[in-house]
């Protein structure tokens, strides 16, 4: 019924390194999730379009549609209609997101092909952190660089926007939010925006990832390039694919398979895992001068109570922190968003 009266119908798509995710949302004051699901490849957009089209069958059609966009680049900091410029500065970013960015373009122009006609609307997980000040977005390497867009992004800004609207009058002055999924990153906010975060140029930095390296000292990439002759392709393979809590396991990169493996090198991944956070949240206190509560969300933050409870002892010592755990709601934000640019 309330699809009928909806302001608008909205197709949210979440492409994110693991999973695609997508939500039919009626949008009116409230947003109501319609129809929704997850699709465990990012290989087939055909493939995806035809279970999203089985799943929507019955009902309303989409009056617009909403992406998740990890990357927006240099030249994009809002969220914002998806035209002609806007793929192109998508192409352009793909550079610095080649994780993500690449399967997002295709996204879009598939879903262009499938909804002819049908507006879409990319909204970024860097919009939330456009407004760092130059202490956090600046990297310690020559200035003329900058110039080229190298500098820290920061990235999951849509589950972050999503934790201060869920906080709503209860959001603290300075608050850290723990993303914790297939991608790790922490963000220190301050009166509801981000003032510094984990992640950098690329979602590969900062936290250690189920596969990803997160931080990794510099001089490891100058050694694998001189004496192992690695390339630039196989290295993005090693720090993207094959390292994090997977690489030091040897088993998986998925909490779940990791606990159940009960190994000394499991063990060992997941404990250099927590440690990895709780090293970063204390890092966001500093950049905030203190924290008043931590947020635990994403897929280990929101399911794995024992990544919980670790957490919970290795910041003890912190004075007067609250720690919560509240769902991600990055679909939620895109439809609202959506909704609001169509
Ligand atoms: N019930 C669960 N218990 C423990 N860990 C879980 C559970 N469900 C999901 N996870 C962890 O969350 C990860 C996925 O997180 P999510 O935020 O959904 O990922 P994505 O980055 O694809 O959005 C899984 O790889 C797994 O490590
Ligand atoms: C930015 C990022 O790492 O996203 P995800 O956790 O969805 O892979
Ligand atoms: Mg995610």
């Amino acid at each position: 019924m309330v699809a009928l009266v909806a302001r608008a119908v909205v197709l949210a798509l979440n492409s994110g390194s693991s999973s695609l995710k997508y939500g039919l949302y009626a949008v009116e004051d409230a947003v109501v999730l319609l129809v929704g699901g997850t699709i465990e490849t990012t290989d087939d957009h055909g493939h995806f379009f035809d279970a999203i089209e089985r799943a929507l069958r019955g009902w309303p059609a989409p009056t617009v549609i909403g992406h998740r966009i990890v990357h927006g680049g240099p030249h994009r900091d809002a969220h914002c209609r998806i035209d002609d410029a806007v793929m192109a500065d998508l192409a352009t970013a793909c550079a610095f997101a080649p994780l993500h960015g690449p399967a997002s373009l295709a996204l879009i122009r598939v879903a262009g092909a499938r909804y002819p006609g049908v507006p879409q609307v990319a909204c970024f997980d860097t919009a939330f952190h456009a407004g760092m000040p130059d202490l956090a977005t600046t990297l310690p390497i020559p200035r003329a660089y900058r110039a080229s867009g190298i500098r820290r992004y920061g990235f999951h800004g849509l589950s972050c926007e999503s934790i201060v609207r869920q906080l709503g009058s209860e959001l603290p002055a300075r608050l850290v939010i723990a993303h914790l999924g297939n991608g790790a990153s922490v963000t220190a906010v301050r009166d509801g925006r981000s003032i510094d975060t984990s992640m950098g140029l690329t979602p590969t930095g900062g936290v250690m990832m189920a596969t990803r390296t997160g931080d990794l000292d510099p001089g490891v990439l100058l050694h694998l390039l001189r004496e192992t002759g690695l390339d630039a392709p196989a290295l993005a393979t090693l720090v993207d694919h094959a390292s994090g809590m997977a690489g030091v396991s040897g088993v998986s990169g998925d909490m779940r398979i990791l606990r159940a493996a009960a190994t000394d090198e499991a063990d060992l991944a997941i404990r250099m895992f927590e440690r990895s956070v709780c090293k970063q949240v204390a890092a966001m206190i500093a950049s905030l001068g203190g924290a008043d509560m931590l947020v635990l969300t994403g897929g280990i933050g929101e399911h794995d109570a024992p990544t919980a409870r670790a957490i919970r002892a290795g910041l003890a010592w912190v004075p007067g922190l609250e720690i919560r755990i509240l769902p991600s709601q990055e679909d939620v934000q895109i439809a609202r968003h959506a909704a609001t640019l169509a």
